[in-house]
């Protein structure tokens, strides 16, 4: 797995959130270590730099809260060709940038696992599902619809790109989740996304939920992008975001997703989403963020054996 080359791509956007400062997030990232952390693990690592909007066109929409449509647009035309080249040469690691961010990478994403020929998975770790279309927001912010737009829900034609490769619905998992408009909560259920809120951590912990995920992944040799959103975690340890939601995930929860995403071997891509410098303390949120990237990558406390959730192929 060391073989492969990391390439980050700061996307400094921040038009999707209700309040300005994302777009200093990939500067965070890079001032916390993020690309000498990755070195220290062995990767190699192209820094392609922050990329900018497509050039942008008038777009305007009957729901007059949007806030932002044409820069979305064009970030997302932008976001999801360079998410299509840079997967195609290596592991992505996309530094927000607000979550709109996600709009692009993961139609980027799916249309490069397409052309491979891979079921394409996506763990979306976050307090909020964004799974709000053009029609049902009513705050305006499209960091709340990309994951509606990903998965090809009507209402975006005419407005966003249109999306070749749809995720599928029951490809998606989510963990994290504890703040849901009524809007988001029906279309989820209807889509048959997997939703597991904090209280289904609680109940069960993150491991038998996340090895389980895992496994599905797996068993349709599948390839798995991984979104974060700052806000996934508890706003105690991630002060950093404009959209704090209280009782988020624990450090001890967070890193061990990260160390058993690790240990699955499957993941090809990560969104870096949400965090805001002007809001964060000394860079603590930046440092944790980093922090967590490494033990994705494979930073380890001790030599273990790892669970191998790859089939091998039966012999006949
Ligand atoms: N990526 C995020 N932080 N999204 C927050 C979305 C919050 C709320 N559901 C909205 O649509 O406004
Ligand atoms: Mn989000
Ligand atoms: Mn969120």
């Amino acid at each position: 797995m060391v073989s492969t080359t990391c390439i980050v791509l700061g996307i400094p956007v921040q038009e999707g959130a209700g309040r300005l400062g994302c777009d200093m997030g990939p500067s965070a990232f890079r001032t916390a270590g993020l690309v000498t952390e990755l070195r220290n693990l062995g990767y190699a690592v192209e820094d392609r730099g922050n990329i900018a909007p497509a050039p942008q066109r008038e777009v305007r929409h009957p729901n007059g809260a949007i806030k932002a449509l044409p820069e979305t647009v064009a970030w997302t035309e932008a976001i999801s060709e360079a998410a299509y080249q840079a997967s195609g040469d290596g592991m992505p690691i996309f530094i927000g940038g607000d979550h709109s961010l996600s709009a692009g990478s993961m139609t980027g994403l799916a249309r490069r696992a397409a052309k491979e020929g891979h079921e394409f998975f996506v763990l979306w770790l976050d307090s909020h599902p964004d799974f709000h279309t053009l029609e049902t927001t009513t705050s305006g912010n499209l960091h709340g619809v990309p994951m509606a737009y990903a998965t090809g829900l009507r209402g975006f034609e005419g407005f966003f790109p249109a999306v070749a490769n749809p995720l599928k619905p029951e490809n998606v998992c989510m963990i994290g989740i504890r703040s849901v408009d009524p809007a988001e909560r029906s279309a989820l259920a209807t889509a048959g996304v997997t939703v597991h809120d904090m209280r289904a951590i609680d109940e069960n912990g993150v491991a038998p939920l996340l090895d389980a995920f895992l496994k599905r992944v797996a068993a349709a040799d599948g390839i798995l992008h991984v979104s974060l959103d700052v806000d996934f975690l508890d706003p105690g340890i991630a002060p950093g975001v404009g959209t704090t939601v209280p009782g988020g995930a624990t450090f001890r929860e967070a890193h061990l997703i990260m160390e058993m995403l690790h240990d699955s071997g499957l993941v090809r891509s990560i969104d870096l989403v949400e965090l805001n410098p002007f809001l964060d303390e000394r860079g603590r949120t930046a440092l944790l963020m980093v922090d967590l990237v490494s033990s994705l990558m494979g930073r380890r406390v001790l030599d273990r054996p790892t669970q191998s959730y790859r089939h091998t192929p039966k012999a006949h």
